[in-house]
């Protein structure tokens, strides 16, 4: 609909008066801050001098403490109150800017008067402190512009439904104070706005989409109900940028009682950790913590074991082919990722729990203080119906118990005699203060010389002891690791323990050896990690986290029923949104899986939403036809943004790197910033960028790779999950490099990362997952 030159007019003028009165608020809470900020400089400089600190007696020590206490309250205070003003005014210079991107007219049922409603990141209220001049975009009534066209609407409050009509719904695009677009829009919202934000360059960040959400994501952004939400979306409809925008959004909903840190966003790789960082502080809030599962093994089984990732596998199941026991190990990975496998391992230590704990020696000094059998036999004595966690600690209360009149027994033996006399001088001091320190200073000198060896050997014992006494606290006496390799390595075990209907892999057998070696190498396959991280839970007790209310699942179909399993015990007092689409499953382990079946069962079906989005954003619709077919996509539907047809040339070896060099000069020259050029594989990527380094600007992106700039890149497929390019080039996209079927859902990722060109370079025949394609959805350049 055409604005008039007046009303055009009109809005400017308003957006003349709200920004005056932003930068009012602006100036004198930069005020604010600066006093602020002064007082806590002071404060921190003047911490010690406002302390009373006497140490003397007891009474004096609560003072002390309790003064110093004050002061760090005071300090904290204040810092609190310049970190929320910062905030604020760093959103207040974010509205001079942009001060909104939509306004509704909204006339409620039964009233005569209508609300004009302005929307944009922050709510900002007139001086009088009763006018909004702009609502927040999370504001209840800000529903009404994600849901609504003119016409009957309605959104809910605290307080209950409001209903009514919408008279008017415009769009703005806003910068420096000027309007450059206003809209007024009909029933489909924002699609003058969306194809102008779809139609841009891509960022080496992603972006907030508050001003263009669409409808169905708004219902994944509000959704406040489910304990599991999971959001089910092809490629490129908005998954992530949904799920930042409901971070925001329920951190606001909810500001009194949940805080950023408690939010944890686990991505699939920590290059699109740092591709998504920007978003939250885009929308003036404090980003969520971000991590991945591998930095979680890596935390717990890192010192333990060379931990393969997931990345090394993957590279593995695309490149070693021909590598011999290639087929068992993907069979392996396939049943130890499975709900088949867990049940095993939970069948074994209910079986453990009768029978068969195995325990390392309590060794001290090449001595065996308390034999593998004795700890058996302690640990069976128990109650069998106490739980197996709870009888190892009570195992660990008694193995200290002994190792107390063990101690005692040392003090007399000739070892600590001669410790006794190689001590350095330093050492006795040492020795000597402690004892102070422990008697209350009462005593001043060693001056009988029992007395004094008595104590030196005690101390010497204890201190000989303190690694052993640790290694017990921390339950390393429990071997889990025997136990693990067991369940591979004895006859019969895993057979006995199999559900009837859960039966053990055709080719266990190979499977159970290939485990053995790999454990006896000190390595653990990304396979194995989790379910023996589970399996060491389930003996030694879960570690949980209690401070974390929210987890979000970036590719949740990357993950085994154990990994969301073992999620789900580790943070107990979280919801979760869990984000993916079975048609980029790349891992061998998930490939197999058709939908999203284990985060759907994680929770119960009553407990659990799901929402399906279907649009696809990214990539043009030309990208979008050309991509859909390939996978079980037909209910994905493109938005209405054209662009070329993919291109797929058809190269010979020797000209190959020539011509993907040429096509990146030609799309960088048609003002393509961003392009991405695709590679199967590490060892491919490497080759790209070797054979075109010298010609070209580029930059090789590796897995520890932790972030990315503007510009061309060689990046290995499975790392280019969840990002986007302007242009994607596909490195190869041959028969010989796409063929198998567990190459689809790879080749289908590659190929819907690009936003307005996808070119193929294939060395003879195109893969089949693009000459299956109706021969109208792309162009074939021999
Ligand atoms: N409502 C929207 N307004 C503007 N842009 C949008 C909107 N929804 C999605 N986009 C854009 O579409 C692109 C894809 O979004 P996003 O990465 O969130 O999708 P995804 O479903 O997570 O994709 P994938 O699964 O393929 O990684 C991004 O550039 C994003 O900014």
């Amino acid at each position: 609909m055409s604005i008039s030159e007046e009303q055009w007019q009109a809005e400017q003028e308003r957006v003349d008066s709200v920004t005056r009165k932003i930068r009012k608020e602006v100036a004198a809470l930069e005020e604010r801050t600066s006093g602020v900020r002064s007082d806590v400089v002071e404060i921190r400089k003047h911490f010690w001098d406002e302390v009373t600190i006497n140490l003397s007696n007891a009474e004096d020590l609560i003072e002390t403490y309790f003064s110093m206490k004050q002061q760090a309250d005071i300090m904290n205070e204040r810092e609190r109150s310049h970190r929320h003003a910062r905030m604020r005014l760093d959103k207040y210079k974010r509205l001079i800017q942009s001060p909104y991107f939509g306004r509704i007219d909204f006339r409620e049922e039964g009233g005569k008067q209508v609300d004009q409603i302005y929307l944009g990141i922050a709510s900002f209220i007139e001086e009088d402190g009763l006018d909004f001049l702009i609502y927040d975009w999370r504001a209840p009534i800000s529903s009404l512009y994600y849901d609504y066209g003119p016409g009957a609407a309605q959104y809910d409050t605290p307080s209950g439904r409001i209903a009514g009509e919408m008279e008017l719904k415009r769009q703005f695009v806003i910068r420096d104070g000027q309007i450059r677009f206003l809209f007024d829009t009909g029933i489909t919202i924002g699609d003058e706005l969306l194809q102008q934000a779809l139609s841009r360059t891509a960022d080496a960040q992603m972006r907030s989409i508050v001003a263009t959400i669409q409808r169905e994501q708004n219902q994944v952004i509000r959704n406040e109900q489910a304990k599991m939400l999971i959001v089910q979306g092809a490629a490129g409809s908005g998954k992530t940028s949904a799920a930042l925008q409901r971070v925001a959004y329920l951190l606001y909903r909810h500001r009194e009682t949940l805080k950023a840190d408690q939010m944890v966003l686990f991505s699939p790789n920590p290059l699109f950790n740092s591709y998504v960082s920007t978003v939250l502080p885009e929308l003036g809030e404090e980003n969520m913590v971000q991590t991945t599962f591998q930095e979680y093994l890596e935390s717990r089984l890192g010192s333990e074991f060379a931990v393969e990732d997931p990345f090394d596998q993957i590279e593995y199941v695309l490149a070693q082919e021909q590598a011999g026991g290639y087929e068992i190990r993907l069979e392996g990975i396939g049943y130890k990722s499975s709900a088949a496998f867990l049940h095993l391992l939970q069948s074994y230590v209910r079986k453990l729990g009768t029978e068969g704990m195995v325990f390392k020696p309590v060794r001290f000094r090449g001595y065996e203080v308390i034999s593998a059998e004795r700890l058996s036999q302690h640990f069976y004595s128990l109650d069998p119906a106490i739980r197996i966690p709870n009888r190892i600690e009570l195992l660990k209360e008694w193995v200290l118990g002994e190792l107390k009149s063990f101690e005692k027994l040392q003090r007399k033996q000739q070892w600590v005699e001669e410790e006794m006399e190689l001590l350095s001088e330093e050492e006795y001091q040492r020795a000597y203060q402690r004892l102070r320190k422990s008697s209350r200073n009462e005593i001043e000198t060693f001056d009988d010389l029992d007395q004094e060896k008595v104590i030196l050997a005690g101390i010497i014992v204890q201190q000989q002891l303190s690694p052993v006494r640790t290694w017990v606290k921390c339950l390393e006496f429990v071997d889990v690791r025997k136990m693990y390799s067991l369940l591979f390595s004895q006859n019969g075990l895993a057979a006995s323990l199999a559900l009837l209907e859960e039966e053990l892999p055709r080719t266990w057998t190979e499977i159970a050896g290939q485990t053995t070696a790999a454990l006896a190498d000190g390595c653990l396959s990304y396979e194995d990690a989790t379910p023996y991280l589970y399996l060491t839970e389930l003996l030694n007790g879960f570690r949980m986290n209690t401070h974390v209310r929210h987890v979000v699942i970036d590719e949740v179909q990357d993950y085994s029923a154990f990994q969301l399993e073992f999620m789900k015990h580790l943070f107990p007092r979280s919801r979760m949104t869990a984000l993916g689409d079975f048609n980029q499953s790349i891992y061998a382990h998930t490939s197999v899986l058709g939908n999203l079946q284990p985060a759907a069962d994680l929770f119960g079906g009553d407990q659990t939403e799901v929402i399906r989005l279907t649009r696809s954003y990214r990539s043009t619709k030309e990208i979008v036809e050309f991509t859909k077919c390939m996978v079980e996509g037909k209910d994905i539907i493109p938005f209405d943004r054209s662009g070329e047809l993919p291109k797929v040339a058809v190269v010979d070896r020797n000209e190959w790197h020539d011509r993907i060099h040429e096509e990146i000069r030609q799309l960088q020259s048609e003002g393509y910033e961003s392009i991405g050029l695709i590679c199967k594989t590490a060892a491919e990527s490497l080759n790209a960028y070797e054979s075109l380094k010298e010609r070209i600007s580029l930059q090789l992106i590796k897995k520890g790779t932790g972030s990315f700039a503007k510009g061309a890149q060689v990046i290995p497929a499975y790392l280019a999950k969840g990002v986007e390019f302007d242009a994607v080039i596909v490195y190869d996209g041959s028969v010989a490099c796409y063929a198998r079927e567990s190459e689809r859902k790879l080749f289908y990722t590659v190929c819907t990362r690009a936003m307005h060109a996808l070119r193929i370079f294939s060395i003879g025949t195109p893969s089949p997952f693009i000459t299956s394609q109706p021969e109208e959805c792309y162009v074939l350049v021999k």
